[in-house]
């Protein structure tokens, strides 16, 4: 079965790309070109981008991906056994919470970056349900960068949706996505430029 591929025009914003067992909305200019190009020229150099660890079969691997965890001071994550404290917000990454928050009418306090080199690098089929983020408040996701194919994929069914993430769009991922679908960021051996991710999530007060 041939699986929906979106490809949207700027007159279309906001796309709803799932609707069913949680929603996804895209946005496909949710910043212009040139604050895009800003924002990916400030966040390359302004943070402290390192490998990242995942367990791949039971070993723990060193991925050629870069990220970089920001967020409140009291904000610590756990994935693949690593506890991870956050980096302080800089001025650009509180510019952009601000305005999402102001679009979605949800608070964040932490942001996970990704930054892919190229088309090399990518993530693999996961969902983000960890323990420690309210799941009551959807994962909104900035691109900017490489144009990249992202997609969906059904739990049960495993039907597939996907979309290319242009630089500058917002894909709002809303409960409970997180437990029906995976997602993943493709792999391609057409794209040679980099591209960096920014998911802001809110993550629960520990008890
Ligand atoms: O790079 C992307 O678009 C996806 C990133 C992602 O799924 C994550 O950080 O959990
Ligand atoms: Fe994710």
């Amino acid at each position: 079965m041939q699986s929906p591929l979106f490809e949207l025009s700027e007159s279309s914003d906001p796309i709803c790309l799932l609707e069913r067992d949680g929603r996804a909305e895209y946005f496909s200019h949710f910043y212009k070109t040139h604050e895009s190009d800003h924002f990916f020229e400030s966040l390359l150099h302004s943070l402290n981008w390192q490998a990242d660890q995942i367990t791949m079969f039971g070993k723990l691997v060193t991925t050629a991906r870069k990220v970089a965890w920001v967020g409140d001071p009291q904000c610590r994550y756990t994935y693949s056994g690593i506890e991870k404290i956050p980096q302080d917000w800089t001025a650009e990454l509180l510019q952009i919470k601000h305005q999402l928050e102001s679009e979605t009418g949800y608070s964040y306090n932490s942001c996970l970056l990704n930054l892919y080199h190229n088309g090399d690098e990518g993530m693999g089929w996961h969902s983000d349900n960890e323990k420690e983020l309210d799941s009551t408040t959807p994962i909104a996701s900035i691109s900017l960068g490489a144009r990249r194919k992202f997609a969906f994929r059904h739990k049960q069914d495993k039907t597939t949706v996907s979309v290319f993430l242009d630089h500058g769009s917002l894909l709002i991922m809303h409960a409970p996505i997180q437990d029906h679908w995976h997602h993943s960021l493709l792999k391609t051996k057409t794209v040679m430029s980099p591209r960096i991710n920014l998911t802001f999530r809110k993550i629960l007060p520990r008890i």
